[in-house]
């Protein structure tokens, strides 16, 4: 030790050595310096005689790291020790993640990946997924090359003396480095120490970098371009049905992120980026110009459908009593509507209905209104050319011939309803033998689901449609139109007060790639640590399998709780384990039924297995239910799912849990309109996505079997009915156990 230490970098190097080995032994033994100082002479002497300057407590030179306060040798040896030991906050130090085509950048890859798709249209994140590292703005295409660029070329930013902090709460603060350069020598007197990198100008202030840069250079510095979810907190339904319930996974939960293997050789989410050679700065020149003229696509159509409902909110539209003079003066409905549209500008086209309506309460007898009524005067009919070109008529056309292919325009105007509301006295249309449907409205979800789902009657049950409370159908509602009475949401809606969502605790599996592959994907790890012997609907393993097949459809038996991939994954919505979550696929229709009220049936075959829609609703507790249930009275309380209904009561009652319900009354989907049936086409799964919790879970309806274009929909309620509760069951099922709620 004495020979080597007479040369002075030897010794200083040794100095150090042996300081830090203190540092860690204090550390880990709990010593104090004394105790050091008393008990461990064979260490202490060496560095009194070995310290240059012989202060023992120098540590000059010495790199030190803020989070674990080990001491390094250098800011070299420091840095590689943050991205062995630190690398989630070394990735908040050094790391973005950037967009290829437009260059936005993201502090987190899932709202780059959010980025891509919306803006891009690109499915595959990785294709456009860069690396910046925030002190340079260098850009690279997988975190390795931007790790190696970062230990040569910033080992001295890791010194968080030189570049930020812990905060007190230990997060950690960064100075924004992104558009930065540290001048050197020439102006360390303090002045103008921060330049631009694009311009060159120099500021004396990081903030006037920052605003210069955002004015001069930036469209906007987007850190996420997602628009962020205000409004109605969205979280999934509690369900534990039979086999759901397993409380060995409720056991596991405070340990469920320790179960997440770590493939891979440690790093949780590896990005191996190869086809992306490492980029510098100035490669991507478009980025500014992109940014600039970038305006949200969505965001025009969400303002273009507020101002039409504003519209048409405005637009004026004549009244009964002009109706009714107007229409007893017509020769014909083209010379009705003339009259009317010179006033009033274009107006539903079955405005007339309503006229008629009103000319027979008020005994004006007109003829006008009826099938192949030809006019006397040889009015020709009135040709669309000048309107808007009509919807499409319904993709399906499969099922029937479709008579009335133009959908209410506008149909969330008051105009639609009011139109289709006066649909009367049509048993004359039951004439004709074929069935025919008339489409009410030709999207019930208003563009909130991705396939539309239409409204229909069958011609035959046109005059059902304004029949009275205690019509043939028992239905209360039977005169409103399914999207008249309740608002249509695509994601369930979780009361504030039950603070479920604060609970929530989500797993992002550890896939690099776009979609996951059940060999590595995390969530089949957690399946088949929760559910050893699950079978798929075959009876062969689940084991190592996703719960979807690769066509989408679920092969889980029902009964087990379906592990999604979820926003924390790379993985993008085509992910073989992501279904559920992209809505409704297959096209569905509303339609009347004779003694169910309304009815869903599908639109197309539905081959079984596949996801059809959610359950949605307000996500409610048992006592809030009940208070519901009072409030709406016994009629109206049919759109309250049951979740106990499908509980084994006696594990919740060991379990001691509190029950859900979800009320799809005021906010629902398509799912609201599906019947009880004794023998169903439609099973449910619980599908958990956002929370690992299973009170979160969605519940998802699958098809059972396979269906036929046609056929109506249906799912078992299993509703115990109390004595005396309930009502007749007509699903017509020889097992019919006869009554529902
Ligand atoms: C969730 S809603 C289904 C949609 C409902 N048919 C409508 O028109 O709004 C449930 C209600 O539909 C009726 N219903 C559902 N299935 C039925 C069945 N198999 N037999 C008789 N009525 C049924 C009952 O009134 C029940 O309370």
């Amino acid at each position: 030790m004495s020979e080597a230490s007479k040369d002075v970098k030897t010794r200083h190097f040794l100095t150090k050595l042996v300081c830090s080995e203190k540092e860690r032994l204090i550390r880990l033994w709990g010593f104090s310096g004394d105790n050091i100082a008393q008990n461990s002479c064979s260490v202490e002497e060496p560095v009194k005689f070995l310290t240059a300057n012989g202060d023992e407590n120098d540590d000059e030179g010495i790199a030190k790291c803020n989070i674990c306060s080990e001491k390094l040798f250098d800011d070299q040896m420091l840095a590689k020790h943050w991205i062995d030991n630190h690398k989630k906050e070394a990735r908040m130090l050094f790391k973005r993640y950037v967009c290829a085509i437009c260059l936005d950048s993201f502090t987190e890859n899932n709202l780059l990946e959010a980025h891509v798709q919306e803006r891009h249209h690109v499915q595959f994140v990785e294709q456009c997924m860069l690396y910046q590292c925030i002190p340079c703005g260098s850009r690279f295409g997988n975190p390795d090359q931007l790790w190696s660029h970062v230990l040569s070329h910033h080992p001295a930013n890791f010194n968080l003396q030189n570049v930020g902090q812990l905060g007190d709460d230990g997060s950690f603060e960064t100075r924004e480095h992104t558009q930065v350069q540290t001048v050197n020598s020439d102006n360390q007197d303090g002045l103008q120490k921060y330049i631009c990198r694009f311009c060159g100008l120099k500021f004396d202030l990081l903030p006037d970098l920052g605003r210069h840069h955002q004015a001069a250079h930036m469209g906007s510095i987007p850190t996420s371009s997602r628009v962020s979810k205000r409004g109605v907190p969205f979280y999934g339904n509690k369900l534990k049905p039979g086999r759901l319930s397993r409380p060995r996974f409720k056991k596991g939960l405070g340990a469920a992120p320790f179960k997440i293997r770590n493939r891979g050789g440690g790093s949780i989410k590896k990005h191996i980026q190869e086809p992306f050679r490492e980029v510098v700065e100035g490669e991507f020149q478009s980025s500014e110009s992109v940014s600039l003229g970038r305006l949200a696509e969505f965001q025009c159509s969400d303002i273009a459908s507020l101002l039409f409902s504003k519209i048409n909110k405005t637009k004026r539209h004549p009244g009964n009593l002009e109706l009714l003079a107007i229409a007893g003066s017509a020769c014909c409905r083209t010379s009705f509507r003339a009259s009317l549209e010179k006033k009033y500008g274009i107006l539903p086209e079955r405005l007339y209905l309503k006229a008629a309506k009103l000319c027979s309460e008020h005994n004006v007898p007109v003829e006008w209104h009826r099938e192949g009524f030809v006019c006397p005067k040889g009015c020709k009919s009135i040709t669309d050319s000048h309107r808007l070109p009509p919807l499409k008529s319904l993709p399906d056309g499969s099922v029937r011939p479709v008579t009335e292919t133009r959908p209410p325009v506008a149909v969330t105007s008051e105009w639609a309803m009011d139109e289709s509301h006066y649909i009367i006295n049509f048993n004359h249309s039951r004439q004709e033998a074929a069935e025919r449907a008339i489409v009410l409205c030709d999207d019930i979800s208003f563009g909130k689901e991705s396939v539309r789902v239409a409204c229909v009657v069958d011609e035959h049950l046109l005059g059902s449609l304004h029949g009275s409370a205690d019509g043939d159908d028992g239905q209360t509602n039977a005169c409103f139109l399914p999207w008249e009475s309740f608002t249509y949401v695509t994601k369930p809606l979780l009361d504030q007060s039950l603070d479920l969502g604060s609970q929530s605790l989500q797993l992002g599996c550890g896939c690099a790639h776009s979609t996951c592959s059940p060999k590595a994907c995390d969530h089949v790890y957690l399946f088949d640590n929760d559910y050893e012997d699950a079978k798929d609907i075959n009876g062969k393993s689940m084991k190592g399998r996703f719960p979807y097949d690769d066509k989408g459809r679920i092969i889980l038996e029902e009964g087990y709780l379906v592990y999604e991939c979820n926003k924390n994954c790379s993985c993008n919505k085509n992910c073989p384990n992501r279904v559920l979550q992209n809505g409704v696929r297959v096209k569905l229709e509303v339609f009347k039924t004779e003694d169910k009220g309304w009815a869903v049936r599908a639109a197309e075959p539905i081959d079984r297995g596949t996801f059809v829609c959610e359950y949605i609703g307000e996500v409610i507790d048992e006592h809030e239910a009940n208070k519901r249930r009072h409030r709406y009275g016994t009629e109206d309380c049919r759109f309250i799912y049951e979740i106990d209904a499908r509980v084994n009561d006696m594990i919740r009652l060991i379990e001691g849990e509190a029950s859900y319900a979800i009320d799809a009354t005021k906010y629902g989907n398509v799912s609201r309109y599906i019947n009880h049936s004794c023998s169903p086409n439609l099973e449910n799964h619980q599908v958990l996505i956002e929370s690992l919790d299973s009170q979160l879970s969605h519940i998802g309806l699958y098809a059972s079997r396979d269906i036929a274009a046609g056929e109506e929909l249906s799912f078992d309620y299993m509703y115990k009915a109390p004595p005396g509760k309930g009502c007749e069951c007509k699903c017509g099922a020889v097992n019919c156990r006869g009554c529902v709620q």
